[in-house]
């Protein structure tokens, strides 16, 4: 991806170098994210111009004695193997600026008779960062552009930032079944307990019973990156957009072997399986004489995706159960937002536990390691004070449409690069 695109992209007004406040990154094995926040123009709320609609709201009397930016907090990701695309987006848009630097700069203004300091080219700057990547990459962004990565583990920062979501904003959560997505309002005193399953390159499942109370009970090495990397190898397609693509427009059938393939096309209704029913995932391969070339791409693709979404389904029920809890969320960038991966994961979970557990979703799925770290330092006070908003939550602006034959076309479209409008407190 060109690092250059976002300059003249959709979030050109927003991100300009010196509007960025705070910076954190998230690079796991196969993308690494990131989340900032850029300042609005009229920002300051308490101060003479009053052009916030959040002074209404009483934020601004808050116990701090800060000021209230008002602003956007930014999401975006890029491919880990593309790191140095990172790398120069970072600088490009001189994001890390928003690190200890400024802070730096305020402090040393303020110490009378102090030099001045150094440009920010000379200075080492440090910024939060949580995943293996924090610990992959730390010398790589030290020597290019003197970032000093400040490492927060990955499972604290996962279970913060899920946390922090589903307590803050508004519609974070969402079932999604037969085609119909709802949003799930969230009591935050009633959150706890609950199943969080991150299903990134692997997955890992996680008991949560509340802030920074939590144990990683379940995990497995078949997730998004087997769905990725198996794709690519079985349907030679370049990008995993096109693998995603693919998936929407093939069908399984001609690749699975279903149940009325096995009982000359009647259900097994005895034990409660339709002849549709996946009997063996890919099993239809194994009767026909046929080679790779002979299967068409997308009903690969499709297979695969339900295969692997099916499987995480039933660890992730089994895992539930085995601890009682009623409520899993999912989330990480498998998922992507995918009618089928989200619609597969609830059946799954859906067809044993016949509604004891529920399956829901995160609106911003692949950010809760990066948000947690974001929040990590919180010296912004930005969960305060949405905290303190009560229901004048900012509300999300990330609807979108989720009807089945949408496709993905475009980044930023459906692939997590949003931004929301929210508030911090000034340093
Ligand atoms: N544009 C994309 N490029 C590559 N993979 C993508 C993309 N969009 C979604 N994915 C999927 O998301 C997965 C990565 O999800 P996520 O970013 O949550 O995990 P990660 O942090 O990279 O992995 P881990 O936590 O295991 O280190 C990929 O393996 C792939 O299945
Ligand atoms: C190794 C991590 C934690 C790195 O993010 C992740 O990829 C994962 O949870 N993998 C699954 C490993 C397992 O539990 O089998």
């Amino acid at each position: 991806m060109d690092p250059r695109r976002a300059e003249t992209g959709k979030n050109s007004d927003q991100i300009q170098s010196g509007h960025v406040y705070h910076l954190a990154l998230d690079i796991g094995g196969s993308l690494a994210k990131l989340v900032y926040f850029t300042k609005n123009d009229e920002h300051i709320v308490g101060s003479e111009k009053k052009k916030s609609p959040m002074k209404a709201s009483g934020i601004s009397n808050s116990s701090r004695n800060s000021p209230v930016l008002n602003g956007r907090l930014n999401f975006k990701k890029f491919e880990t193997s593309k790191i140095n695309d990172c790398l120069e987006f970072i600088n490009s848009m001189k994001l890390h600026l928003g690190g200890v630097y400024k802070i730096v700069m305020i402090a040393m203004v303020m110490n009378a008779g102090c030099q001045q300091p150094e440009s920010p080219g000379s200075q080492t700057i440090t910024i939060k960062a949580t995943g293996g990547g924090a610990y992959k990459y730390a010398d790589l962004f030290k020597e290019k552009f003197r970032i000093s990565l400040d490492k927060e583990d990955e499972m604290d920062c996962l279970v913060a930032g899920a946390n922090f979501l589903l307590e803050t904003i508004h519609q974070e959560a969402f079932t999604y079944m037969g085609n119909q997505k709802q949003f799930v309002w969230i009591d935050k005193n009633d959150l706890y307990p609950y199943l969080l399953v991150n299903i990134g390159s692997g997955v890992g499942m996680i008991k949560v019973e509340g802030d920074g109370k939590f144990e990683r009970v379940s995990g497995t090495s078949i997730g998004g990156g087997t769905f990725w990397g198996l794709g690519k190898l079985l349907t030679k397609c370049k990008s995993f957009d096109e693998l995603l693509d693919l998936s929407y427009r093939g069908n399984n059938r001609a690749v699975d072997m279903l149940v009325g393939d096995i009982y000359g096309g009647m259900d097994y209704s005895k034990i409660g399986l339709s002849s549709t029913t996946i009997a063996s995932s890919f099993g239809r391969a194994i009767s026909e004489n046929k080679e790779r070339d002979d299967y068409k791409p997308e009903d690969i693709a499709r297979s695969l995706l339900r295969m692997i979404s099916n499987n995480i389904g039933q660890i992730s029920y089994l895992t539930a159960l085995r601890f009682g809890l009623k409520r899993i969320f999912f989330g990480g960038f498998f998922i992507r937002r995918h009618p089928f991966t989200m619609d597969t994961l609830s059946v799954a979970v859906n067809f044993w536990s016949k509604g004891e557990a529920k399956a829901m979703f995160l609106q911003h799925e692949g950010f809760l390691g990066a948000v947690g770290a974001f929040m990590s330092s919180d010296k912004h006070g930005l969960k305060e004070l949405l905290a303190n908003q009560k229901v004048e939550r900012p509300p999300s602006k990330l609807s979108f449409s989720l009807d089945q034959t949408q496709v993905p076309q475009q980044d930023g479209e459906l692939n997590g690069d949003e931004s929301i409008e929210c508030s911090v407190y000034g340093a």
